[in-house]
């Protein structure tokens, strides 16, 4: 196939009317495909009206690199334990998984975690670091492998999911105070974003998110989804895993204000390539 498609002038301008009207990449090709464009097509077209390279909107497109396997009711195997699953969704799949963390675990990442804190930061177009509005907590990443028990819950997890370990970006932790949240938003990476090349050089789009609750808050600092009409109880060493494809917004999800007390969470995000 041709790397230049023909592009009529009317498909020209709806790309850029619909991208404009804050569309991203996804949905406009979910749209195109349902208008009957053939998907690889849709993709070139794409890449050359918005000015982007093919391979960013590819990575983003479809299910290229590994993908991790659902943990199973009622209990998953996870390596050195048995997890209980307490409730599935379908799509996204999503699962609550309970006894992930055991009570020491939870403190010792506590502990670990308290004197490096800072405000937390989420990826910015541009592919660095950003203080973020929509994320008032404050968090830290630890190094993969960075000390026994983060290289345990490391290999507890990729049991669990069936990827291998190198898939996954550092543990972050983040520490929610009352009034404190994580806006609704989605953990993949847009391919329409400018940084979305630089974001994804390095192990490709983001496949699954473990959030893993640390302490349990006194009131409030659930994990939302709104698309789902679901809210996962923010349950000391519970966790929530959800996978899904660019463009899924059946994942979107928040961290709902802490109302009393404190929230202390740590989150695994997988990539569907080898990250390290
Ligand atoms: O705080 C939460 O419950 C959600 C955290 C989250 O969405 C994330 O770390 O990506
Ligand atoms: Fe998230």
């Amino acid at each position: 196939m041709s790397s230049r498609a023909t592009i009529t002038p009317e498909l020209r301008e709806w790309i850029l009317a619909t991208t404009r009207a804050g569309h991203g990449v996804p949905e406009v090709l979910k749209l195109m495909k349902d208008a009957g464009y053939p998907p690889a097509q849709s993709r070139v077209a794409l890449a050359q009206v918005l000015k982007i390279p093919l391979s960013a909107i590819s990575a983003g497109a479809g299910p290229a690199g590994r993908r991790p396997r659902h943990p199973q009711a009622p209990l998953a195997e996870a390596g050195d334990r048995r997890v209980r699953v307490a409730l599935g969704v379908d799509a996204p799949p999503l699962r609550v998984l309970d006894g992930l963390l055991d009570a020491g675990e939870c403190a010792e990442l506590i502990a670990l975690a308290r004197p490096r804190l800072a405000r937390a930061r989420t990826v910015a177009e541009d592919g660095r670091q950003q203080v973020d509005e929509r994320r008032t907590s404050a968090g830290m990443f630890f190094a993969p492998g960075e000390t026994p028990l983060v290289a345990r819950i490391e290999r507890r997890i990729a049991a669990l999911l069936d990827m291998p370990a190198d898939h996954g970006e550092g543990l972050q932790v983040l520490h929610y105070l009352p009034g404190q949240e994580y806006e609704p938003h989605y953990d993949w990476f847009d391919p329409a974003q400018p940084g979305f090349a630089a974001i994804t050089a390095k192990g490709g789009q983001r496949v699954a998110s473990v959030v893993m609750y640390l302490n349990t808050p006194e009131e409030g600092g659930g994990t939302g989804f709104p698309a789902l009409g679901l809210t996962v109880t923010a349950l000391a060493g519970s966790a929530v895993y959800f996978a899904y494809e660019a463009g899924d917004e059946a994942s979107l999800h928040a961290g709902l204000p802490v109302t009393r007390g404190e929230k202390w969470i740590a989150t695994k995000w997988l990539r569907e390539r080898p990250f390290r």
